[in-house]
């Protein structure tokens, strides 16, 4: 096979020693099985890029990873409330600029909005620099093709060249992280994050909705506070930045494995701040969990419909030996009908088992469908929904409704039904732009925080 890049098999850096027990474990874990991995066409090829991103500088640090630890500890004890939102699939050509400032802008819009409502921190997680790959329900799509496992693997384009797996993606992947990465630290580091800024995140698209306005007002509010403080001589430097993480699934195990740094004792993974394992690989004998229970990372997990008391139990003491305040963020994604009768047996275990850990709504993943036009899509209303059952069952159980995790965008797609726009199934098609599934439009996700703003309201 010829490739594109050619990488001489005896120039391969290979990981800094681990110490044995450490090295053992890791083997032990990649030892396991993993589901849902590429069909690398060429084994040694893989193992040569592999070798070359051992060597490469992280896209995170270890201090922002602790750090982020810290703000998850807060959550978990319901201290503040998690924000985490973004693309589905990222691609490569959509890795501008202006589609980064889009998605972070609409997230600090969310989290303003959020924030303002409930005088609760709000910790910003990004689906941001590293969520190129996808686990797929079927390996081959509609027209027979194998399938689009995300732009780490193969390409979007239905031909049978473009969905051949090609291991020099994860070097893209990992320049594309790390670009990606570079500008989100740039924009939340000075200026355009400052709160001093929060009428131009908001975009002339939705400026003239009801969210829009609704939103312009909280901004004329801000501002009028910030105007006090500074009449008063109060500090606020601490506003001119913001901290934001980025996250993606830990799915493709050649590629998260060779971004594995060690700092004393610590395992870290600096693909990103944060990983999540996914619905379809949170096997408790499986590669992803053994990975993920090695690393320093906090660490989310979806939960489907199908999760029983146990399941997450075990994940949890899987995940959390040490019973650290939010090492782990159990994600429920069980779809609207579901949530209200399944999620409670599930807090309750796991309350009672003293792991203190944060509770997040992905309220997406479990409420996709399919519309006549042949679209995936999602309503509003079922997704609002299901953020509904999950805050009533915490409600009722008195733990903390911690979080929520959508697929969201900063541009006016149609790919959700529904919400003030009303988008309809005759709609979908006219700004259908996403990758693999439906994200919420920026006056969707608006909408969707004011709604969350009430839903946290203390309750008398
Ligand atoms: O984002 C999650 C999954 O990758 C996605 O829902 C899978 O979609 P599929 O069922 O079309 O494969
Ligand atoms: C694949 C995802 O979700 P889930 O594992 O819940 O299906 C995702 O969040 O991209």
């Amino acid at each position: 096979m010829n490739w594109t890049i050619d990488i001489p098999a005896d120039s391969l850096p290979v990981l800094p020693p681990l110490p044995p027990a450490l090295r053992e474990a890791l083997d032990e874990a990649l030892a396991r099985p993993a589901l849902q991995q590429p069909s690398w066409p060429d084994a040694d090829y893989t193992a040569r890029v592999r070798g070359l991103l051992e060597a490469v500088p992280p896209v995170t640090v270890t201090a922002e990873v602790d750090r982020l630890q810290e703000r998850l500890g807060a959550v978990a004890r319901g201290e503040a409330f998690l924000l985490q939102g973004g693309d589905c699939a990222e691609t490569f050509v959509d890795n501008t600029e202006a589609h980064l400032r889009g998605t972070i802008r609409t997230l600090l819009q969310m989290a303003v909005v959020l924030t303002y409502g409930t005088s609760m921190p709000v910790v910003k997680i990004a689906r941001i620099a590293g969520q190129y790959a996808k686990p797929r329900s079927s390996d081959v799509d509609a027209l027979g093709l194998p399938s689009y496992r995300g732009d780490m693997v193969n390409a979007l384009e239905p031909t049978p060249e473009g969905r051949r797996p090609d291991p020099v993606r994860m070097l893209r992947a990992y320049a594309n992280a790390s670009a990606a990465m570079n500008l989100t630290r740039a924009i939340t580091g000075a200026g355009y994050s400052d709160l001093h800024h929060v009428h131009e995140w908001n975009m002339d698209f939705v400026a003239e909705s009801r969210a829009g306005e609704r939103y312009e007002r909280v901004a004329n509010e801000i501002d009028r506070s910030l105007r006090f403080m500074d009449a008063c001589g109060v500090d606020d430097s601490s506003l001119k930045s913001t901290e934001l993480y980025a996250s993606h699934e830990l799915l493709v195990l050649d590629y998260e494995r060779a971004l594995l740094r060690l700092e004393g004792d610590r395992l870290y993974n600096l693909s990103a701040h944060q990983q999540w394992i996914g619905e379809r690989t949170r096997q408790i004998d499986g590669a992803h969990v053994a990975l993920a229970a090695l690393t320093a990372n906090p660490t989310g997990v979806k939960l489907g419909p199908k999760t029983t008391p146990d399941d997450a139990l075990a994940l949890v003491r899987a995940l959390d030996p040490d019973k650290v305040d939010g090492r782990v963020t159990l994600v429920s994604r069980m779809g609207n009908g579901n949530v209200r009768e399944t999620l409670p047996s599930i807090v309750e275990a796991v309350r009672d088992s003293g792991h203190v850990v944060v509770w997040q709504c992905d309220p997406m993943h479990g409420n996709t469908e399919e519309s006549p036009s042949g679209h995936k899509t999602r309503h509003f209303d079922r997704v609002v929904d299901e953020v509904k059952g999950f805050f009533e069952v915490h409600h009722a159980l008195g733990t903390h409704p911690g979080g929520i995790h959508v697929e969201h965008t900063g541009e006016d797609v149609t790919e959700c039904l529904g919400g003030a726009q009303e988008i309809s199934h005759d709609q979908l098609g006219s700004r259908y732009e996403t990758a693999c599934d439906p994200r919420l439009n920026t006056q969707q996700s608006l909408e969707l925080s004011f709604l969350v703003a009430e839903m946290l309201q203390p309750r008398g």
